[in-house]
């Protein structure tokens, strides 16, 4: 691929952007509001100048609701070779592109399992998909020449191909997206009017939970009325399993010593119902997940501070697999979270000690 046009230069539109201008490719960037384009370009995503003819490959990085208009106007105008979109749904925009008459063979629907709770362009990252699936839908009549064409963009994106039918993906990101996405934002509502006092304790378990909370609720509902059977179902199954939950925690308030076990019962097998789910959410690059062991670091909150650990870690000859900072509330410090090897965990906690670094247990 030698040039691309990304339609929608958000969060998604310009990542893609980023990382297929790093890997060479001439990207062009429009968004109906020159604004996000002209700052996409500013970030060196490519160029807000319209191409000069019809380019290999056109992204539409557009809403979901407006993606089947957005992608039929670039198909009637010749813009591209091949088109794809990037929307959180397939089954929807699939349809109503077909209620059109358009001919598909240019297209093909994908979904890249990767994002952020930001929305635009400032939020955008080159390498915000790497390791993470991304999913094409492509039909017998898809061309191939556009499907070696996605797959490209997936590869410059360092994200891992999957082949899947459009509606089996609308009903599998019911489970591992917009389900959850909802759960999140009702657990985050408890919170609106709760008091100070409480809110104050927030630990990283309540961030974990509600980070997806603070999406933008129009992208979402968006996406939910385009998918909104799967969610219900999965969410029936989900207040099924809180009406047992809250009758076991009545039974444990109970003075009947039946009633309390019965309810000891059916509290832990929600919770080992949990662990037995929790194992099964893969790891890194899609592999199986992996116990990797934490060395936990206080840092005071100044700039540097992370550069300075990420190099003392690399001196020590020590690959950091994951992180994560948890910022104490009202103070200047944050605990960073090193995930590394079990075997790497005690030459990082011996090197940092040595460098004066402070390690908490
Ligand atoms: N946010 C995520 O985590 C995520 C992850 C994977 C896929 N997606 C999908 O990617 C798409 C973009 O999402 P985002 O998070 O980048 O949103 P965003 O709000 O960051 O960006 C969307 C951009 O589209 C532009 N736009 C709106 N209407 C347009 C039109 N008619 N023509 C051209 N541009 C138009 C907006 O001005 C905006 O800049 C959506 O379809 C979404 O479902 C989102
Ligand atoms: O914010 C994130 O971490 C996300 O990855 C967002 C997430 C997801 O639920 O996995 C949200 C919607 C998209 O369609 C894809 C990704």
């Amino acid at each position: 691929m030698r040039t691309a046009l990304v339609i929608g230069t958000g969060l998604i539109g310009t990542s893609a952007a980023l990382a297929l201008t790093q890997r060479g490719v001439t990207v062009h960037l429009t968004d109906r509001d020159p604004e996000q384009a002209r700052t996409a370009t500013a970030l060196g995503a490519g160029t807000d100048e319209a191409p000069g003819g019809p380019v290999d490959l056109a992204i539409v990085a557009a809403p979901p609701a407006l993606v089947a208009d957005v992608l039929a106007d670039a198909m009637e105008r010749g813009a591209a070779r091949g088109y794809i979109d990037v929307a959180s749904v397939k089954g929807g925009p699939r349809r109503e592109l077909e209620a059109r008459g358009l001919d598909l063979s240019a297209y093909i629907g994908t979904h890249p399992m990767s994002g952020r709770e930001k929305s635009g362009p400032l939020a955008a990252t080159g390498d915000l998909f790497e390791g993470r699936p991304w999913v094409l839908t492509p039909t017998r009549d898809t061309d191939t020449e556009v499907l070696n064409l996605a797959l490209e963009l997936i590869s410059h994106c360092r994200a891992v191909p999957v082949v899947m039918d459009a509606d089996a993906h609308d009903r599998a990101v019911a489970l591992v997206s917009h389900m959850p996405h909802l759960v999140s934002s009702m657990v985050a509502a408890r919170l609106e009017h709760a008091e100070e006092a409480a809110v104050r304790l927030c630990g990283q378990g309540i961030r974990d939970v509600t980070r997806i909370a603070a999406s933008d609720p129009r992208m979402w509902i968006d996406i939910l009325s385009a998918n909104p059977g799967p969610v219900a179902d999965l969410l029936t199954d989900v207040a099924a399993d809180l009406e047992e939950t809250v009758r076991a925690l009545r039974g444990l308030q109970s003075s009947d010593e039946g009633e309390r076990r019965d309810g000891g019962t059916g509290i832990a097998s929600v919770l080992r119902r949990g662990n037995a789910g929790q194992v099964r959410v893969p790891g890194k690059h899609g592999s199986a997940p992996r116990a990797y062991e934490t060395v936990a670091v206080l840092i005071d909150d100044q700039p540097g501070q992370l550069a300075r650990i990420f190099a003392d870690a690399g001196m020590a000859g020590v690959n950091i697999e994951d992180v994560r900072i948890e910022h104490a509330t009202g103070q200047q410090a944050g605990l960073v979270q090193l995930m590394v090897e079990p075997k790497a965990a005690a030459v990082l906690t011996a090197a940092l000690k040595d460098r004066g670094w402070a390690i908490r247990q």
